[in-house]
C-alpha cells in the first residue's frame, strides 16, 4: 500500500478545511501499523480513502494493484467488497442484531458469491478466540465479544488489508486486549494486512511501527523489536524517527522543538554520517549541550 503526497480538501459553507496535506505512506504486504494523531489531524479521512469511501484531492494511493483515484464503478466494487476489510468503533456497525454470529459472518461472503461459507465462518470465528458464540445473537455477546465478531465479519472475503478505526475505544482494558490479540492473530495466521487508527498506547505500544501523524502529515515514526538482555530477559528496543517526505522535508517531534525552544529557522550542518540542528543564535557552548539531532 503506497500514498504519495495525498491531499483532501472539503469545502463546507464555502471555508476549506485541508484535512490531508501531502501525506507520504507506505505499508507493506502482511505488516500490521498503528497510526496515532490528535483529533482533526486527518486519521479518519486517510482511512476513508484507502477503504474506497472517499476520494482524494490530489495525490495518488495504491493498494493491493488497484488505483484509489482512477478505479470505476465496477472495480470500487468489488475493492470494497474484497479487497478491504473495516472494523469501527462500533461492533454493530459490522452486525445485523437478528442473526446469530455465524451468520453475520457468513452475510458478506453471500454478496460475494463466495463457497463454503460456513466452513469459513467456523474457521475465523475459531481463529478469533470466539468459536463458543457462533449460535449467539449480538445480545447475548459481551462488548470485546462483539467486536471480535465484527472482525469476523471484516475479514469473511479475506481481504488484503484490514482497516480498523479505533477497534478498542469503547471496551474496558480486558475486552481491548481481546480485540487486539484477534487483530494480530488475523495478521499472523491469516497473514491481513493491518492498519490500526489508535488512541489506545495498550495497541500502539505493542505493534513493531507507529505512525504518527499531525496536520494532515505523516509526522514521525516509532519502530520497536524486541532483543534479549544480558540476563536472557526479553528487551523491547523503541526508536523513534522522523518521516522525510520527497521533497527533503523533515518535521521534527512537538517535543524536540519546545526542548530547544526552535523556531522561524534553525542551523544546520552536515557532520559526516548526521546532521545536527542548532536553534538559530548558537550559543557558545552549543556543542557540549547534547544538540538535537
Ligand atoms: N466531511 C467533512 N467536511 C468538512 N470537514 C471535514 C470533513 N471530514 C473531516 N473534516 C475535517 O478534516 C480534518 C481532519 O478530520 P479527521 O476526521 O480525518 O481527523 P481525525 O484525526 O480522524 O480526528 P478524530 O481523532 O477526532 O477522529 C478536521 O479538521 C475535520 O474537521
Amino acid at each position: 500500500m503506497v500514498c504519495d503526497g495525498l491531499v483532501r480538501i472539503f469545502t463546507s459553507e464555502g471555508v476549506e478545511v485541508v484535512a490531508l496535506q501531502g501525506l507520504d505512506l507506505e505499508v507493506a504486504r502482511g505488516e500490521l501499523v498503528a497510526i496515532v494523531g490528535a483529533s482533526g489531524s486527518g486519521k479518519s479521512t486517510l482511512l476513508n480513502i484507502l477503504s474506497g469511501l472517499d476520494l482524494p484531492s490530489a495525490g495518488s494511493a495504491r493498494v493491493a494493484g488497484h488505483d484509489l483515484l482512477t478505479m470505476g464503478r465496477a472495480e470500487r466494487l468489488r475493492y470494497r467488497r474484497s479487497t478491504v476489510g473495516f472494523l469501527y468503533q462500533q461492533a454493530t456497525a459490522n452486525l445485523l442484531p437478528y442473526l446469530s454470529a455465524i451468520e453475520n459472518i457468513q452475510l458478506p461472503m453471500v454478496f460475494a458469491s463466495r463457497g463454503h461459507r460456513e466452513a469459513r465462518a467456523r474457521e475465523l470465528l475459531e481463529v478469533l478466540g470466539v468459536a463458543d458464540c457462533a449460535d449467539r445473537r449480538l445480545d447475548g455477546l459481551s462488548g470485546g465479544q462483539q467486536q471480535r465478531v465484527a472482525l469476523g465479519v471484516a475479514l469473511a472475503n479475506n481481504p488484503v488489508v484490514l482497516l480498523a478505526d479505533e477497534p478498542t475505544g469503547e471496551l474496558d482494558s480486558r475486552s481491548s486486549d481481546e480485540v487486539f490479540s484477534a487483530i494480530r492473530r488475523a495478521n499472523e495466521e491469516l497473514g491481513t494486512t493491518v492498519i490500526v487508527v489508535t488512541h489506545d498506547p495498550h495497541v500502539s505500544e505493542q505493534v513493531t511501527r507507529t505512525v504518527a501523524i499531525r496536520d494532515g502529515r505523516t509526522a514521525s515514526e516509532v519502530r520497536r523489536h524486541v532483543t534479549r538482555d544480558t540476563d536472557g530477559g526479553e528487551l523491547v528496543i523503541s526508536q523513534e524517527y522522523a518521516v522525510l517526505d520527497r521533497a527533503g522535508r523533515l518535521q521534527l517531534p512537538k517535543a524536540f522543538v519546545a526542548s530547544l525552544g526552535l523556531r522561524d529557522r534553525v542551523r544546520i550542518e552536515l557532520e559526516g554520517d548526521h546532521i545536527t540542528v542548532w536553534p538559530e543564535a548558537p550559543r557558545p557552548d552549543a556543542n557540549e549541550r547534547g544538540d538535537a539531532q
